[in-house]
């Protein structure tokens, strides 16, 4: 595989007067999992388009290196551009056996090593003894390889894919993201994952973008986008979030959950932070709780002091409606909003 990254700066996309994809940059490294999470409409579909070759530019410019892919002006065509694309539904050919499946891409080769690359591809896959079969007397994870393979067989500058999770069920999903993430590693591959699952996202990437309205909100590590948002749309992206109304006065905003330290100009502020940051402390400051939801292994307990309200998790029947209970925010897991 290619060890340049594949480039794409300022893309933009408009269809009539809305503005699908609004000046997203990205890189994407060989052996790299970038994952890219947003609400539907966002603009993900729109922008792995652009990239494989299926949507032109509006504005911006695609780069393999210092080799030119795609500007407003000129674009190489989508077969010439080596980017490997794995849809929702494979797309696999139904008339072609398995084996055929992935050799398709390598028509440059001759016919006998053709095959053998195909089967090559499919081992690596997990699924080599599988060649002569047709795709549909596969299972759904097990046809997700086989679109898996015929992308990465060409040896791709980089691979797409988009929404890879979306029909399988909650029990195949672990393992073939488990599959995937190892298959993708191994081949050393730049590769771009579309999701709207932020778990699937974290779990998954090396490098994360959060994207909402055609603009990338935040981009970094999964850790670093989930503990440090850098808004609350970026934060609702990832989970649950709590925000608190302070005051800033001497570095610090003071919130009925405790002092967040803090650098800005002194007055209103908000403070956020997820339900995990509140606990259950005996030495914490009071508050009451007002409903208990049970979710498996733990609850939902919803606490009111000073007029605010926030949830913190607890141990299932650790507490009950109308308990007075003692509350401490872990304030490094807090960031404050301007
Ligand atoms: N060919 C098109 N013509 C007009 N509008 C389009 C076209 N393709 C996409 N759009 C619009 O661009 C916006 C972004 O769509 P896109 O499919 O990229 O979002 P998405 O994040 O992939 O959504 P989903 O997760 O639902 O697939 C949407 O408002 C959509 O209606």
């Amino acid at each position: 595989m290619t060890a340049e990254p594949l480039i794409c700066e300022d893309l933009t996309r408009r269809f009539g007067r809305r503005t699908a994809v609004d000046g997203v940059s990205l890189r994407l490294e060989p052996g790299r999992i970038t994952a890219l999470l947003g609400p539907s409409g966002c603009g993900k579909s729109t922008l792995l388009r652009m990239i494989a070759g299926l949507e032109p530019l509006d504005g911006g410019v695609i780069r393999h290196g210092e080799t030119l892919i795609a500007s407003t002006r000129r674009a190489v065509p989508p077969e010439r551009r080596r980017i490997g694309l794995v849809f929702q539904d494979h797309a696999l050919f139904p008339h072609l056996s398995v084996i055929d499946n992935v050799a398709f891409g390598l028509a440059h080769l001759p016919r006998a090593a053709r095959r053998e690359q195909a089967a090559h591809w499919l081992e690596r896959v997990g699924i080599g003894d599988r060649g002569g079969d047709w795709p549909h007397q596969l299972s759904g994870g097990q046809q997700q390889r086989v679109a898996l393979a015929r992308a990465l067989a060409p040896e791709p500058r980089a691979i797409l894919l988009d929404e890879p999770f979306s029909s399988l069920d909650a029990y195949l999903r672990a393992e073939v993201r488990e599959d995937l993430a190892r298959t993708l590693k191994a081949a050393g591959v730049a590769a771009l994952i579309v999701t709207h699952d932020a778990r699937d996202a974290m779990l998954m990437a090396d490098d994360l973008i959060l994207m909402d309205q055609g603009r990338v909100l935040q981009a970094g590590s999964p850790e670093d986008c989930y503990a440090r948002p850098v808004s609350l749309s970026a934060a609702r992206l990832l989970g649950d979030v709590e925000v608190a109304m302070g005051d800033r006065a001497g570095g610090r905003v003071l919130t009925p959950w405790g002092e967040v330290a803090s650098d800005g100009p002194e007055g209103p502020a908000h403070v956020m932070f997820r339900p995990e940051a509140l606990s259950l402390s005996a030495d914490g400051l009071e508050a009451a709780v007002v409903s208990v939801a049970y979710a498996g292994d733990q609850a939902e307990v919803d606490v009111e002091r000073q007029g605010a309200r926030a949830t913190l998790l607890a141990a299932p029947g650790a507490v009950r409606v109308g308990d007075a209970v003692r509350v401490r925010l872990d304030v490094a897991r807090a960031v404050t909003l301007d």
